[in-house]
This record gives C-alpha cells, sequence and structure tokens, in this order.
C-alpha cells in the first residue's frame, strides 16, 4: 500500500516533470539528409541499400586564380556551386573566405566515400590530391601583408573585429600543404539523380521548407550523393604551389620562420622516408582462430551496414593519433598551467598510449579533474599497442632494437609518421592483437537494432554471465575506408576511461570482417534529439556543459583532442548522465605542438581547422561553445546555409553571431564569447570554463530526466507512426 502511494507520488512527480518539459517549437533544426545509411534509429529493420560508387580514378590539377574581381579555372561545376551559393558580391567582399570554402570542397573530393557534408564528420589526412589556388591580385597582396594567423587584430577582409585575420585564412602557401575537406556531393550532376536519401538525425522534426542547399536534393539544387567525374578529382600541383607560397606567403601556423624551416625539412624527412621500401611488420605470434558463427546476414554487403565512410565518426587512423605533431611549434596556449602533459619525443609521438606509459611513469603528473585515471597500462591491449609503436617504427625504417631489457625504441629521424600508411591487412593484424580473443555470441545476446551510424550499427544486447545491457557497434571491417581509425577508436576507449567518456568493455573481431565494439548503453539516447525536440534552460545547458568539460578536460590533460565534439556525440543516460562518445578523431597533441588534419564537421569546426592552420586541443572548446549555441537554438549555425557556404560564413565571420543574446544570461554570453574566439591562443581552456560562473549555475544532472524521457517516448511514438 505504501509502495502503491510512492509510486502514485512519484508517477505524479514524473507528470509534473514532463509537464514542465519545453518542447522546441517549429523553428526546430532541420531535417538532415545523408546519402549514406543513416536511417531512423529506431527502425529496426532498416537496412541500407545505398552503395557510394567508387568516385574518382583520374588526377585533376586545379589552378584557381582570383584577378581581384572573379575566380577563373575552376571547373564548370565548381563554379557553378561556386556562383550559386555564394554570391559574386560576397566572393569579391572575402576571397579568401571563399578560397577556404573552395579549398575544404576539394580536399572533400579527395575522400574515397563520403557523406554529405552537413552534421557529418570528415577526416581528411591526405596531402596527395588538393587544390592549387593560386591568387593574384588584391589578394595576393593582403594575404601578404600580414603574418601572425593567430592575431586578433582585424583584417581588411573581415567584416567583424571577430573575423579572422586575412592571414589566419588560408594562403598561397597554405595550399601546398593538404588542404580541407568539403562536399563533394555538392557537384552537380551529369547523370542520374541521386537515390532518396533517408534523414541522418531521426529525431529532427519536420522542417519547414527547407532551403535547397539543406535538402540535398538532385538537380533541384545540385547536391547529390555520387561524384562527378567532371570535378572529381582535384589535385595540387605541389610544384607550383610551392613556389608560390615561397614567394609569397607567410609562414603558416604559429611557429617561427626557423622552426617552420625545421618543420619543412622534417616533413621533407618523413616524405622520403615513406617513399623507401617498405619494410615487413612483424607478424604477431599467430591467434588461434575462435570458433566463429556463420556470417550474419547484415555484415554480407558493406551496404548492408551502411555505406563505407571517411567521415566516420569511429574513424581516425592510427596515422593520425600522435603523428602529425608540429614539433616546430612552440605555442601552447594560455590555460596549460594547472595541466600535465608529458614531454614530446619522437617515440611517444608515435602513440598517445606511449606517451600515456610515459606519463604514468612520470611523478610530476598533476591532471586535476581526472578523476579515473586511464585504465591499464598493463592489458594485452595496451602492450599491443605498445608492439604497434614499435612495429610502426621497426616499419618505418628498422628504428627497433630489441635489447635484453626489452625493446629500445630509437629516435626517428622522421617526424611525419603518418606518412607509413598501414595497409589493410597490417591493420587486421593491429586490431586482432587488441580485440578480445574467443566468440561475442558466446557472451552476448543480442536484442535489437538502436541506430545505424556510418561506420556500423549499433544495436543492444545482454551479457550472457551478469545479464548487464550494453550496446553493441557491429561494423563490416573490410569495407571500412578508414580501417585505422576503428583501431584508434578502440585504442583509446581501452586506455582512457573517464565517467563522462562512453565506457568500453569489449571488442571482438569475427572472420576478419565483423567487428563488435561492446560498450555501456547510454538507454537516453543522443543530446541531438533532446535540443532539437526541446529547449532546455540555462541551468541544464550549464549542466551539459559542465560534463562535457569535465570529459574533455581528461582528454586534454593526457594530451588527447577529441576533434568532432557535437551533440550528436554526446549520449545521455536515463538518470541524466552525460558522456561524449565517438573516440575515433581523437589525436594526441603533445604540449606546444599542433596539427593540421582536417578533422571534425564543418558546422562545429573551428576557423583554425577550416583554414587548414595548425590546431591544438582549443579545436574541442570552438566546437564545445557550438555546441552550446546547438542547445540554445537547436542548431549549430550556418545550418541551414549550404555547406560551401557555411564554410565561406565561418572563415569570414569567425565568431557566429548568437541570436539570442539578449535574452541570455550574461553569464551564458560571456562563456560563449570565451569558447568562440577565433584566436585560439586567446580562447578559453578546459581549466577556465570549468571555474566559469555559467558553469557554477548548473543545475543537477537529474533536471535533465524529463527532457530525457519526454524526448524518448517522443520518438517512440514517431516510431509507431503515431506523430
Ligand atoms: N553506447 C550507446 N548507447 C546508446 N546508444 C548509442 C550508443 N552508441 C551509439 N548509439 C546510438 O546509435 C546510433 C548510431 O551511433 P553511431 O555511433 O554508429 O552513429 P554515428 O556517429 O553517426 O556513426 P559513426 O560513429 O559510424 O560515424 C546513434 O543514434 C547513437 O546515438
Amino acid at each position: 500500500m505504501k509502495d502503491a502511494k510512492k509510486s502514485l507520488i512519484a508517477g505524479e512527480k514524473e507528470k509534473r516533470d514532463k509537464s514542465k518539459v519545453r518542447v522546441r517549437g517549429i523553428l526546430g533544426r532541420f531535417r538532415l539528409f545523408s546519402p549514406n545509411v543513416e536511417k531512423p534509429s529506431d527502425d529496426s529493420s532498416a537496412t541500407s541499400s545505398f552503395e557510394i560508387s567508387a568516385p574518382y580514378n583520374t588526377v585533376h590539377r586545379v589552378h584557381v586564380g582570383y584577378d581581384g574581381q572573379k575566380f577563373s579555372g575552376l571547373p564548370q561545376p565548381w563554379m557553378d556551386i561556386l556562383l550559386r551559393d555564394i554570391s559574386e558580391a560576397d566572393q569579391k567582399r572575402n576571397p579568401t573566405a571563399v578560397v577556404t570554402a573552395l579549398k575544404f570542397y576539394a580536399a572533400s573530393l579527395k575522400q574515397q566515400e563520403e557523406k554529405f557534408l552537413t552534421t557529418n564528420s570528415i577526416f581528411n589526412n591526405s596531402d596527395e590530391e588538393e587544390i592549387d589556388v593560386q591568387l593574384t591580385g588584391e589578394v595576393l597582396q593582403r594575404l601578404t601583408m600580414t603574418e601572425d594567423p593567430c592575431s586578433s587584430s582585424s583584417s581588411s577582409l573581415s567584416r567583424r573585429g571577430d573575423a579572422p585575420s586575412a592571414s589566419s585564412l588560408p594562403s598561397p602557401s597554405s595550399s601546398s600543404n593538404s588542404l580541407s575537406p568539403t562536399d563533394r556531393h555538392d557537384l552537380p550532376p551529369i547523370s542520374s539523380p541521386a537515390p532518396p536519401l533517408p534523414p541522418k538525425r531521426t529525431s529532427e522534426r519536420a522542417p519547414p521548407p527547407p532551403p535547397p542547399a539543406r535538402t540535398y536534393k538532385p538537380s533541384s539544387n545540385g547536391y547529390h550523393p555520387h561524384p562527378q567525374p567532371s570535378a572529381s578529382s582535384s589535385s595540387i600541383d605541389s610544384q607550383v604551389a610551392a613556389a608560390t607560397a615561397a614567394a609569397a606567403a607567410p609562414p603558416t601556423g604559429d611557429t617561427p620562420v626557423a622552426a617552420a624551416a625545421e618543420n619543412g625539412f622534417a616533413a621533407a624527412a618523413a616524405e622520403e622516408e615513406a617513399q623507401q621500401p617498405k619494410k615487413v611488420v612483424p607478424t604477431p605470434a599467430p591467434r588461434v582462430p575462435p570458433k566463429v558463427p556463420p556470417k550474419p546476414a547484415h555484415l554480407k554487403s558493406s551496404a548492408g551496414l551502411g555505406s563505407p565512410s571517411i567521415t566516420s565518426s569511429l574513424s581516425t587512423s592510427l596515422n593520425s593519433i600522435g603523428h602529425e605533431n608540429d614539433r616546430s611549434s612552440s605555442s601552447r596556449g594560455d590555460c596549460s598551467s594547472g595541466l600535465h602533459f608529458s614531454s614530446s619525443n619522437a617515440s611517444s609521438d608515435a602513440d598517445p598510449l606511449a606517451s600515456f606509459n610515459k606519463e604514468n611513469e612520470s611523478s610530476n603528473n598533476n591532471v586535476a579533474a581526472a578523476p579515473l585515471v586511464p585504465a591499464t597500462t598493463t592489458t594485452p591491449a595496451a602492450t599491443a599497442v605498445q608492439n604497434k609503436v614499435h612495429n610502426n617504427n621497426n616499419g618505418g625504417g628498422g628504428l627497433l632494437h630489441h635489447g635484453e631489457d626489452g625493446p629500445v625504441r630509437v629516435r626517428s629521424n622522421a617526424t611525419k609518421i603518418e606518412k607509413l600508411k598501414m595497409t589493410d591487412e597490417e591493420v587486421i593484424t593491429e586490431l586482432r592483437r587488441i580485440v578480445n580473443p574467443g566468440n561475442p555470441l558466446e557472451h552476448y545476446e543480442v536484442k535489437k537494432q538502436i541506430g545505424v551510424g556510418a561506420s556500423g550499427t549499433v544495436f543492444i544486447a545482454r551479457r550472457n554471465d551478469t545479464k548487464e545491457v550494453v550496446a553493441v557497434k557491429r561494423m563490416a571491417f573490410k569495407s571500412q575506408p578508414k580501417k585505422e581509425m576503428l583501431v584508434t577508436e578502440i585504442k583509446v576507449m581501452q586506455q582512457y576511461k573517464h565517467p563522462n567518456l562512453v565506457n568500453y568493455l569489449d571488442s571482438y573481431l569475427v572472420e576478419a570482417d565483423d567487428l563488435w565494439v561492446v560498450m555501456d548503453y547510454l538507454e537516453g539516447g543522443n543530446l541531438t534529439d533532446v535540443v532539437v525536440k526541446t529547449e532546455l534552460d540555462e541551468g541544464q545547458i550549464a549542466a551539459v556543459l559542465k560534463e562535457c568539460l569535465k570529459a574533455l578536460h581528461f582528454l586534454h590533460s593526457h594530451s588527447i583532442v577529441h576533434r568532432d565534439i557535437k551533440s550528436d556525440n554526446v549520449l545521455l543516460g536515463m538518470n541524466g548522465a552525460v558522456k561524449l562518445t565517438d573516440m575515433g578523431f581523437c589525436a594526441q597533441i603533445q604540449p606546444g605542438s599542433k596539427r593540421d588534419t582536417v578533422v571534425g564537421t564543418p558546422y562545429w569546426m573551428s576557423p583554425e581547422i577550416l583554414s587548414k592552420k595548425k590546431y591544438n586541443y582549443k579545436v574541442d572548446i570552438w566546437s564545445l561553445g557550438i555546441m552550446a549555441l546547438e542547445m540554445i537554438d537547436g542548431e549549430p549555425p550556418y545550418m541551414r546555409e549550404t555547406p560551401m557556404k557555411a564554410i565561406f560564413l565561418i572563415a569570414q565571420n569567425g565568431k557566429p553571431e548568437i541570436q539570442r543574446r539578449n535574452e541570455l544570461s550574461p553569464e551564458l554570453v560571456d562563456f560563449l564569447d570565451r569558447c568562440l574566439v577565433v584566436d585560439p591562443e586567446s580562447r578559453a581552456c578546459t581549466e577556465e570554463l570549468l571555474a566559469h560562473p555559467f558553469i557554477s549555475t548548473a543545475k543537477p544532472l537529474t533536471s535533465l530526466v524529463p527532457y530525457i524521457k519526454a524526448v524518448k517516448e517522443l520518438k517512440e511514438k514517431e516510431a509507431r507512426g503515431g506523430k
């Protein structure tokens, strides 16, 4: 009787709580479409039938000129898109931002498989094919005028004081570096229209009539999932670009000229090393292959799991993690005092975990907000990771010597280890080392599908012995375009444990193709669903940000940069727990060093990434600021613009307009202002933000519960067909 009364009271309370849930109005986020596999996450019957065709075999060299009036040299389809998306007046007003957008666009053409440039993640680590943007006239003059790319001084090309300086935008010199990705699908069609596209964000409310750019409908607006051969592959003519750059451009990044020269030397050495015949990577002790069940139907074809995508958020390559340090850069940011970074050396650069181990050995670890230390360093996986480092080095130039006391790593003269691309076989070998042995079906009973991502399908499963409910992401490994990234994600998840990171439990590789990653099940779904359908108040927004900041502080304290912070990558527990996921894009950045791989999701990307500058962990802070805007507005800035235009606008405007500034508390406005600073050196760090007055207004996490429940119910209703 008492219990019945209690549950009645609880039920009433829940009802009251629910009635307080503020449902977002019609200005909710547009429904986005992706060419790949995204299906309604609740649609367990959903399977993908869409396959991205293999795109480009040819290499085009695209030299783009700008005479102060208009751009020339672009392939016609690009020109069409440019004219469609960015008015001539805008082009003229800020040609450097156009260049940023073009380069980003061009680089995306390099992706063999990709998603639409919408909310999807992008990884581009290749500098083989790029657009060569040769500028002439006033743009070139202006570009050469400013030297400090992070300068907060406003450029003559910037419309607002907070806009990036002209030199923070791509310069001719940067065109000789790898450039940024964009949306290949943006090309106009030359063949049949694209197949209908499933929605990417299932939770998104029905949009108002979307502008052409956001619907990606073929032919009507030029957005197509299939690559267009005519403009398919752009390639930088590096010699020409280098010549142009050498003559005209300031050094990119924040490095002094001498350091830049040194860096150039290192890069050249790496290039040279990469061209050496590849040595055989030692094969690990053979593992007794587990008895495997028949291949699941959904893995029989890659299409069944969703088209592979370079933008897989489960993706960061081994190459990318810890291999791109710009040793010459000395910038450390303004917030590093409270954080411990392990000192950089060649060996630790090779793998974040190597660095982590080193860090553990060190006694001066003063990480402040890392309630849990990274998981054991003595697990087979950790050992395997170390082996991997050795193998990598060995493969890269026979640098490993095994002494009696164990392996001794000798400093490589080539710092750009990412040049050493792993073959698929090597990746699989590596993967086998780090996953659990055995057959997962002996341990888990797969229940139902809960979602489909770019790289795989997520299921609820139950552990046979403990009856624990878990989430299992299953991926057709062989058809993944960036296999190394999956390996990286597993490694990062294995090694870095924190209450605000989605907890990794196990992984298995079945028949060398069915990759299982078992993790905690976050029943509340992702934050996107909540921000799209409801309006959190400031205390709740602060609560979410606080949890994310704790996770970021932990990662940054271990020299790990997440690189894909957005609401999609924040999962929620039914108790209000907030956890970051998608560690695939993580990379290590040593103190004082920066990276230049273009990674992330364009709308959330910081100006320094978009303009292909060297960057550090501050990129996560920018993205967190954008995510805060998502929670306020239901979508990130420029979400209703075409991808090309959005990149142009980020490059041009730098800090986005805070639409509802007047409705927000001064604390929240200040928090946003500290995150969305164009100059990363002046941008806040996690430590500062955790102590920010806005964060101290955080409500208890339980305040999120009614919202999470309401959204879940709404989604279930939608899945049942009752809107
Ligand atoms: N641990 C988890 N608990 C609950 N739901 C999850 C979990 N992991 C993923 N999901 C949900 O499953 C769906 C697919 O997730 P996934 O991570 O595959 O998406 P994605 O980020 O688009 O894809 P990818 O990571 O392959 O790029 C999403 O709706 C996500 O919220």
